[in-house]
């Protein structure tokens, strides 16, 4: 499912128009398409409001309202804005009236059971103008189901930006695709439920949302003669004397979600607790500059992620800077998230950031990263040619090549340390396991958060932690196999 901008939503109805199918075409198709999606959920013995605004966003409601009424469903179309601007919206309510249904007044005192927000769609500007204010006040004292047109009122389309007064819908229908503010903050939390309907235009943008579907397509099955070097041989520098357990679940994640070989370097008193819990790893106990100096050239790995407790010294800045160089897919967390350029080579540098880390980076607050999340990771991955992995709900995955991805699975039991650890494992082992790098990556964070949507499948989401990973990796990730 696509993710569209105001800016892309206006574009494509201009090329509609330029190809021969007119806005008021779509408009019809809007909401014809609300009526079926919007039915479900609606009794014939039900009152309903429809509170259309004075653009296109008021004109589907106007549409909406002549299939209700054609349908015998008890509806009141008022206009708390002032009739309709719009050509395509006057239109249609001529069209509404001619076929000898009414516009209603306003009454305060009149109740209703569910309310349909049509006033403001991709067109709004914020804040919300007092006119309206006071009539959103009146709709939310109503306690009425209240379903939104596109997107609530008062919440933006791009960003996760909200009016102190904007409505929060039980149900949000969006027109053509989502648009960003479904999966930024705290807009996302403004949507209720979110269902998209097709109007008719060709599907086309360079964000979308990574499905099951996807992942089923994609998912590699080993060949019969499969050998472990086929499935890479990853170093892993992560762990400390405070922190052994992130590189122990950052390894046992690698090895259950399938690399071939995988070497930890750490101190040796972590390796005295991630050796009973990963044995299948080896260990190397060099300092960062001793790493630069030989071990790369005789080892031969093929991967590497750096960074799961561990400091950002110097040091390390400078052995990151070393394996940057090497060519090899490379993933950056944690200690290891810091300020830097990055080389244009062809293999994959991946960061994963949470909001907090991606704050620092940007010098900006985490508010302004968690409004802005899909823009603003988009604009590193492309500057910087990177990966960008912006974790947290709706994680946010940007390629260099502008196109980008929402994740929708995972739920608030990752909330708890070393949930990341084990998504870096997961993402060094799926990196040597798919040849297409966007599938790979999209792929561990994806099921990644399967696990955790699982666990609370069960039980409850206070108890689960990152140790699980291990135990339900096997489950989730036979589960996408193809027979
Ligand atoms: N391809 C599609 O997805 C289609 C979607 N459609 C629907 O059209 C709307 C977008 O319609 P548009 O007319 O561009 O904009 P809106 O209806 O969202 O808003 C414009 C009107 O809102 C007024 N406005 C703006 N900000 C405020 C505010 N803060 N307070 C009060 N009023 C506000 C604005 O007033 P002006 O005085 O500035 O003129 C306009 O009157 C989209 O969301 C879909 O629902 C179409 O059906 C076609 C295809
Ligand atoms: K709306």
């Amino acid at each position: 499912m696509y993710i569209y901008t105001s800016e892309q939503i206006k574009a494509a109805d201009q090329l509609a128009e330029k190809r021969g199918m007119s806005t008021f075409s779509l408009m019809e198709n809007a909401g014809c398409g609300l009526y079926h999606a919007i039915c479900p959920y609606l009794s014939t013995n039900q009152k309903l409001l429809i509170a259309s605004g004075k653009g296109n966003n008021g004109g589907d409601g106007i549409v909406l309202a002549r299939y209700l009424k054609m349908a015998g469903f008890e509806v009141d179309l008022i206009f708390p804005l002032g009739e309709p601007k719009t050509g395509v919206a006057k239109q249609h309510l001529h069209y509404y009236e001619q076929c000898g249904f009414p516009v209603e007044e306003w009454n305060p005192n009149q109740t209703y059971d569910v309310i349909v927000d049509a006033l403001l769609g991709v067109g709004a500007i914020l804040p919300l103008q007092e006119s309206l204010v006071e009539w959103i006040k009146w709709m939310k004292s109503m306690k009425a189901t209240i379903i939104s047109i596109d997107v609530p009122t008062g919440i933006s389309s791009n960003s996760g930006v909200v009016d102190q007064n904007a409505i929060k819908a039980d149900y949000t229908f969006s027109l053509h695709g989502y648009k960003p503010s479904r999966f930024l903050f705290p807009s996302s939390h403004f949507y209720g439920q979110v269902e998209v309907v097709d109007i008719g235009l060709p599907q086309k943008s360079n964000w979308r949302v990574w499905t099951e579907k996807d992942v089923q397509k994609s998912w590699v099955k080993r060949e019969t003669n499969a050998h472990k070097g086929l499935f890479g041989t990853g170093l892993l520098i992560a762990g400390s004397h405070e922190m052994p357990g992130s590189a122990a679940l950052a390894a046992s994640s690698a090895m259950r979600f399938g690399i071939g070989k995988l070497t930890v370097n750490t101190t040796q008193h972590a390796s005295a607790i991630i050796g009973p819990i990963v044995p299948e790893v080896t260990f190397l106990y060099h300092t960062y500059e001793e790493l630069v100096r030989s071990e790369w050239k005789n080892r031969r790995f093929t991967c590497a992620a750096i960074g799961p407790g561990l400091d950002p010294t110097d040091d390390l800045e400078k052995l990151v800077t070393y394996l940057l160089k090497q060519n090899v897919p490379l993933i950056l967390d944690a200690g290891a998230i810091q300020s830097r350029s990055y080389p244009r080579g062809e293999k994959p540098i991946i960061l994963t950031p949470h909001p907090g880390e991606f704050s620092r980076l940007l010098q900006l607050s985490t508010k302004e990263i968690q409004e802005n999340r899909i823009e603003l990771a988009s604009e590193y991955a492309v500057t910087h040619h990177v990966i960008l992995i912006l974790k947290g709900e709706y994680t946010v995955i940007a390629f260099p090549d502008g196109t980008g991805y929402i994740n929708t699975t995972g739920n608030a039991s990752l909330a708890k340390g070393g949930s990341g650890d084990a998504l870096t494992g997961m993402l060094l082992a799926s990196i040597e396991g798919n040849d297409c790098v966007k599938a790979a990556v999209l792929n561990a964070v994806y099921i990644h958060g399967v696990c955790s949507d699982e666990w609370v499948r069960k039980y409850s989401e206070h108890t689960f932690v990152s140790s699980d990973f291990s135990s339900l990796l096997p489950m989730i990730c036979k589960s996408f196999e193809k027979e």
